[in-house]
């Protein structure tokens, strides 16, 4: 089974966080759920560098990466992922969605109302516990 090393960022503003909505995927189980924004960790770099590029790809925001979060393994049905999450901050700047379809900002305790992926079940978990 494929195994991916995925980072992911839980970017907060004041009490907000934001959260985005994937689009379609051949795999039926994420598409259209929502994520944390981020991506594949590529050869040659860090974990956080990943994540910089990643979200200047996919929202051009540049943010900065703070505290590592949580690290969750996920097996879906046709692969595996380890995502680590860092909370980081992108300050007043807008974003464009590249590859998602939606975005919300919310508060933690109105999280679990959305559709997550099921890998970031245990994020939303921790962050509406905090
Ligand atoms: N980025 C991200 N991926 C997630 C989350 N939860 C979750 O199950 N995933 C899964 C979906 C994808 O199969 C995989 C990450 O791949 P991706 O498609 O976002 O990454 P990428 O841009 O580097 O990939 P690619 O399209 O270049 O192949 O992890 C999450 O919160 N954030």
């Amino acid at each position: 089974m494929k195994h991916h090393e995925v980072v992911a960022a839980i970017i907060v503003d004041g009490p907000q966080i934001l959260c985005l909505q994937r689009g379609p995927s051949k795999y039926e189980y994420i598409a259209y759920k929502y994520e944390f924004p981020g991506g594949k960790v590529e050869a040659g770099e860090t974990q956080q560098q990943a994540l910089v590029r990643e979200i200047k790809e996919e929202l051009e925001l540049d943010i900065q990466v703070g505290e590592h979060f949580m690290t969750v393994e996920h097996e879906y049905a046709d692969f595996k992922i380890t995502m680590h999450a860092f909370l980081c901050q992108a300050g007043k700047a807008q974003l464009t969605l590249h590859e998602h379809v939606a975005y919300q900002w919310l508060p933690a305790p109105q999280l679990p109302t959305l559709d997550w992926a099921a890998a970031d079940i245990p994020f939303v978990a921790k962050l509406v516990a905090q």
